[in-house]
C-alpha cells in the first residue's frame, strides 16, 4: 500500500451533504433580505418556515412568502422561549438567525447550543453548524458552490460559471432517470437484484445521450425495461422507433388548423 492508492486527505473543507427537511419544523430568526433568501431555500426543500420578526421589519419578499407560501409567523423580537420545541417532542430541525444586531444573534447561538440546535447565524462563521452555499437549481439538480468561507460572492460567480456549462436539459433528462429507476425497483426489487440494478440503470445513463432520456415515453421505458431482465441495454432507436410501434405517432397535436 502506498500513499498514492488512495485519494489524498484534504483537511479544512465541510462536509457537503443534502439535508432533508421536508416537512420539518425550521426556525428563521428576523426577515429582511438575507432572511428571505433562506426562506427561498428552505421552501424549495419543503421545510415548514416559522420566520421571528416584528412585522415593520419584514422586507417585500418575505411579507410575500408569509402570506403565499405557508410561512408561519411571529410577530415580534426574539425572545429565548422561541426555541421550545414548536411541537411537543420535535425541536426545531434548524435555526437560522439574519438579524441585523450582533448581540441578540450571539445571543442565539449561545442558547442554540445548550440545547443542541443546529444553527446558522449569518454573518458570524464562528457561530454556524453549517454555511449556506450558493445553489443552481434545475428541477431535481442541485448544485452547490461553497468556498468554505473564502468568498461568498467568488461561490455565486462559480456557480453562474457552472450553469452556463450545462445542457440546457439536463434537469428533464434526470427526472425521466428517476422515474425509469422508480419503475425498476417495482419490476426486481429484490435485494439480491442490486448489483445487476445499478450496473443495468448505469449503462442506461452512459449509453443513452441526455436528449435520449428526455424524449423517452412512459411506453419506451417500459419496452426498456424489458431488456433488463436479459441483461442488455439496446439503443434509444430501437425502443422509441421499434416494430409494431406506429411509423407515423399522432403526438395529440395537429400540423395544421381549418378556420370555418
Ligand atoms: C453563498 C451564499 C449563500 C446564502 O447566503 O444563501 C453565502 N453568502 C452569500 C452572499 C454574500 N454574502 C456576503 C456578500 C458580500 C460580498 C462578499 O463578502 O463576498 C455576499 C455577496 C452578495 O450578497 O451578492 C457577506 C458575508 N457573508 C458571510 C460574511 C461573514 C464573514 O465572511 O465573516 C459576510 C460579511 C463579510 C464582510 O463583512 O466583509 C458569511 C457567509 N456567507 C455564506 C454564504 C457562508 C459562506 C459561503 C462560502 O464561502 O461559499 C457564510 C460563511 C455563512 C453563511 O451565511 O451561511 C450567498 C451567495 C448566494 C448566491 O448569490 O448564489
Ligand atoms: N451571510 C451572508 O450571506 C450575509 C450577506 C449579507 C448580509 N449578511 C448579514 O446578515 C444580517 C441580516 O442582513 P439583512 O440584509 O437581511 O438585514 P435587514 O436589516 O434587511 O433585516 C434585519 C431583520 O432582522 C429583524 N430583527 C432585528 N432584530 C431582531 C430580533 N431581535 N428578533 C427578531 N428579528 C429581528 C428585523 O426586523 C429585520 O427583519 C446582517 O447582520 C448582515 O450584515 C449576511
Amino acid at each position: 500500500m502506498t500513499s498514492e492508492d488512495y485519494p489524498k486527505v484534504q483537511g479544512g473543507g465541510s462536509l457537503i451533504l443534502a439535508w432533508q427537511v421536508k416537512n420539518k419544523n425550521v426556525l428563521v430568526v428576523g426577515g429582511g433580505e438575507v432572511a428571505a433568501g433562506r426562506i427561498l431555500n428552505l421552501l424549495n426543500a419543503d421545510a415548514k418556515v416559522t420566520v421571528i420578526s416584528p412585522t415593520s421589519g419584514l422586507n417585500d419578499e418575505v411579507r410575500y412568502r408569509i402570506q403565499n407560501d405557508g410561512v408561519e409567523h411571529r410577530d415580534k423580537l426574539f425572545d429565548p422561549s422561541d426555541l421550545d420545541d414548536p411541537v411537543p417532542n420535535q425541536p426545531w430541525s434548524l435555526v437560522l438567525t439574519a438579524i441585523d444586531d450582533p448581540e441578540a444573534s450571539s445571543q442565539v447561538w449561545k442558547l442554540c447550543k445548550e440545547r443542541r440546535l443546529a444553527a446558522n447565524i449569518a454573518d458570524v462563521p464562528p457561530e454556524c453548524d453549517f454555511y449556506f452555499g450558493s445553489v443552481h437549481r434545475d428541477g431535481p439538480l442541485q448544485i452547490m458552490v461553497s468556498t468554505n468561507g473564502n468568498g461568498p460572492k467568488m461561490a455565486a460567480l462559480v456557480r453562474q460559471r457552472i450553469a452556463k456549462t450545462l445542457p440546457p436539459n439536463i434537469g428533464e433528462a434526470i427526472q425521466k432517470v428517476g422515474a425509469l429507476r422508480k419503475k425498476l425497483r417495482q419490476i426486481a426489487p429484490d435485494i439480491s437484484e442490486g448489483p445487476k440494478r445499478m450496473k443495468w440503470m448505469s449503462r442506461v445513463c452512459v449509453d443513452w445521450s441526455l436528449e435520449d432520456l428526455c424524449e423517452m415515453s412512459e411506453e419506451d421505458m417500459e419496452v426498456l425495461l424489458q431488456s433488463y431482465a436479459p441483461d442488455t441495454v439496446p439503443t434509444f432507436d430501437e425502443v422509441h422507433f421499434r416494430e409494431g410501434r406506429d411509423s407515423w405517432p399522432w403526438d395529440g397535436s395537429f400540423g395544421w388548423s381549418c378556420v370555418i
